[in-house]
Formats: C-alpha cells, structure tokens, sequence
C-alpha cells in the first residue's frame, strides 16, 4: 500500500465539497483509494448536513489511510465558507492555498497524488491569479523538482475509450491558431509519449495528429498550418523515433473504427480535443496533467455553481479521478522502479 492520495478543496462555492463526500462513501471500502481531503472544515460540514458522514480531521496524510474506513479525513486549513452557489474572490486564498498545501505533501512523497475539485478561472482571475488554469499553475508549483519523463505540462482528457492531449489550452480560438507552432506539437507530443509509456503503461506508444482546419486543410486549399507547422513538427518526432501521423482531419478521428488506430491524438486546441471525450463519456471523463513530478487528475467538468447545494451533483467523474490518480501513480513507481 502506498501512500494516500490527496484532494483540493476547490472553489468552496462549488460542487467539490459535495461529490468529495460522495466520492469518499462510495470508495470507503477500497483503501487502495483511501485518500484526504486539504479544505476548510466547515466547508466540508456544511456540506455534509445532507448526508451525515462521519468527518475525521488528521494533521497529516499518514493517519489518512486508516482514518478514511471510518470517516472522511480532512487536512484542516483556514478559509471562509459561502454560500453553495455564490462564489466569491474572497475565498481564491483558501481555494490556492488547498491546492499549493497539497502539491507539497505529494513532492514530499507523503501522498501519492493530487486530484483537484473544481476551482471557478474568473473567480480566481478576480483575485488576481495569474494562471490560465490548474495545469498552468502546478507546472509552476513544481517547476524545481525532476520531471518523471520531458517536462510538462500538458493537459490530457481520458474518457469514452479516448485520451486527447492539447497543443494549445485556455486562449480565445483565434489566438489559439495564432500561437500554433511547431516547437509546441514537439513539446507537447514528446511528453505525451514519455506518460503513455511512464504513466499508462504502453511500450510503443502511437500518437495521431490533428489537422487545426477543416479536412486538415485540404491540401493548402483551406489553409496551410498543416503544411508549414504540424506535419514539419510530425517529421520530427518520427525522425526521433516517436510513432506520430501527419495532420489528420479531426471530424474523421474520433469514431470507434479510427480510435483503433491510436493510443491518443494531439488535438490543436481546447474545445477541438475535449468535445469528442465529453461528449463520449461526460461523467466519466478525466482531466491528466502530464509531465509533472507529481501525479495530477481532476474531474472533467468544472464548479456546476448553478447545482451546487442541491444535492445533485454526480461524483462519477471525481471517483474516476481518484481511480485514475491511483493507477498512474502504480504504473508511475513500476516504470521507475525498472
Ligand atoms: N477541473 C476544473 O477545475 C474545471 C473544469 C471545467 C471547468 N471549470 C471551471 O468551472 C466553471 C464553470 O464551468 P462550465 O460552466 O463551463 O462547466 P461545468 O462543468 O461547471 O458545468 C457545465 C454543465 O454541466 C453540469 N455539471 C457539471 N458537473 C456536474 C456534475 N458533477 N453532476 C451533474 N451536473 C454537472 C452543470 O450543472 C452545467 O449545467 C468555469 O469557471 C470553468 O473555468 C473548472
Ligand atoms: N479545460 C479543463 C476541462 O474542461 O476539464 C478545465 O478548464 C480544467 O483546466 P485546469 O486543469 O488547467 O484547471
């Protein structure tokens, strides 16, 4: 048994308090996925006044494993608690300090991962956070410690028999294929296939490629970003032995027959790559930061503000999270540990 994992609290206005607690009743039973909570207490109460589970709060991740058969374990930190639903700049100090507090303890080795609840981006740009997102933002946390493979990160959805990686991730669509460039593919193609190796354990990995245009640019008819930036970038990582198809056109990719053909596709931009996963599997998809020193998933949908309270929120995609985090952290020790 390793180490437990660890969750952020996320935006305490959200539905991350609720689905923790539905996360933890519904693995209770596997300590294989024990795992601790960094939130404020209340936070966790209050959200529990529905359900009435037993809360255990632990001064570090090691009581975790023990703790959560009886109870969820809850590493304590400061913080206010609004209103489900009502989101608030205020509470962004709370909401990062879960998260920095948690990536510590996971550099520390004394959790074996992280997997963040939801955090609201405009709320924390309100209060002045500087990162596009999580994965922009852990890279940063994490930055002076060995990468496991090519650094990262990169962000990878993985749901409904697919993994799509992005080349490019929160930029306005036009500044997205503005930004497009080689060095980007090769970076972020590299990292993808030190993780399908590393992480996923896949001894050849096999990557295809998106085209940004319709019909992959139809040959230089409808545009020339396949011709002068991803298909140079795909020569180059065959020519360095990694296994990566020329653009290909994204609306013929995605199908049942053509996910055979590969172990993940590079799509070129955020909404590109996630709609195919979201819409396939949307409660059961997973977000992955590759290339981290630490083993990062996240659900693959966001603050759900609108329910948050109601007691309706699915906690399908956090336990897939938690799943997840715990197998690439197996795969993780065995690949480095030869
Ligand atoms: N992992 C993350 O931190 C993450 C992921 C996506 C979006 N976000 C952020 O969340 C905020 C809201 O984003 P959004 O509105 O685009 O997407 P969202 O996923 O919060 O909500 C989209 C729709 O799906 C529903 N929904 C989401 N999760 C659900 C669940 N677990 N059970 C039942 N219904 C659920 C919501 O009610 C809403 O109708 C934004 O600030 C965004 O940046 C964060
Ligand atoms: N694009 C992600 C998704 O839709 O799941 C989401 O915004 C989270 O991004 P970060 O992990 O960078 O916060």
């Amino acid at each position: 048994m390793g180490a437990p994992l660890l969750l952020s609290m996320g935006d305490p206005a959200g539905i991350g308090p609720e689905i923790t607690l539905k996360a933890w009743a519904a693995l209770r039973h596997d300590p294989e996925f024990a795992f601790a909570v960094m939130a404020t207490p209340r936070v966790i109460e209050r959200a529990n006044e529905s359900y009435d589970h037993n809360l255990i709060e632990i001064e570090d991740c090691d009581e975790a494993i023990d703790a959560f058969r009886e109870g969820l374990p809850i590493l304590p930190i400061e913080g206010r608690v609004p209103e489900p639903g009502e989101p608030d700049p205020d509470h962004a100090l709370a909401t990062t300090e879960s998260i920095e507090r948690a990536v510590s303890r996971c550099l520390s080795g004394k959790a074996d991962g992280l997997v963040t609840n939801p955090i609201s981006k405009n709320v924390l740009y309100k209060a002045g956070f500087k990162f596009p997102g999580h994965t922009e933002y852990l890279g940063q946390l994490t930055e002076r410690h060995k990468a496991p493979y090519t650094r990262g990160p990169v962000m990878m959805l993985s749901g409904g028999g697919l993994r799509v990686g992005l080349a490019t991730i929160h930029l306005a669509l036009k500044d997205a294929a503005e930004q497009l460039s080689s060095e980007k593919i090769l970076r972020n193609a590299r990292v993808m296939n030190g993780a399908l190796k590393c992480d996923f354990g896949i001894a050849k990995p096999r990557l295809s490629l998106t085209g940004l245009n319709p019909h992959a640019g139809e040959n230089g008819a409808l545009g020339r970003e396949e011709i002068d930036i991803i298909n140079p970038a795909a020569r180059a990582l065959r020519a360095e032995g990694i296994n990566a198809t020329n653009a290909q056109p994204a609306d013929t990719l995605f199908h049942a027959e053509a996910r055979e053909d590969y172990d993940a596709v590079l799509a070129m931009y955020h909404d590109q790559g996630l709609i195919p996963v979201k819409t396939l599997d949307f409660h059961g998809g997973v977000n992955i930061t590759l290339g981290l020193p630490i083993v990062r998933t996240s659900p693959d949908h966001g603050t759900a503000f609108g329910i948050a309270g109601q007691n309706s929120a699915r906690a399908d995609s956090l336990i897939a999270a938690i799943r997840s985090a715990r197998e690439i952290a197996n795969n993780r020790k065995a690949f480095l540990n030869g």
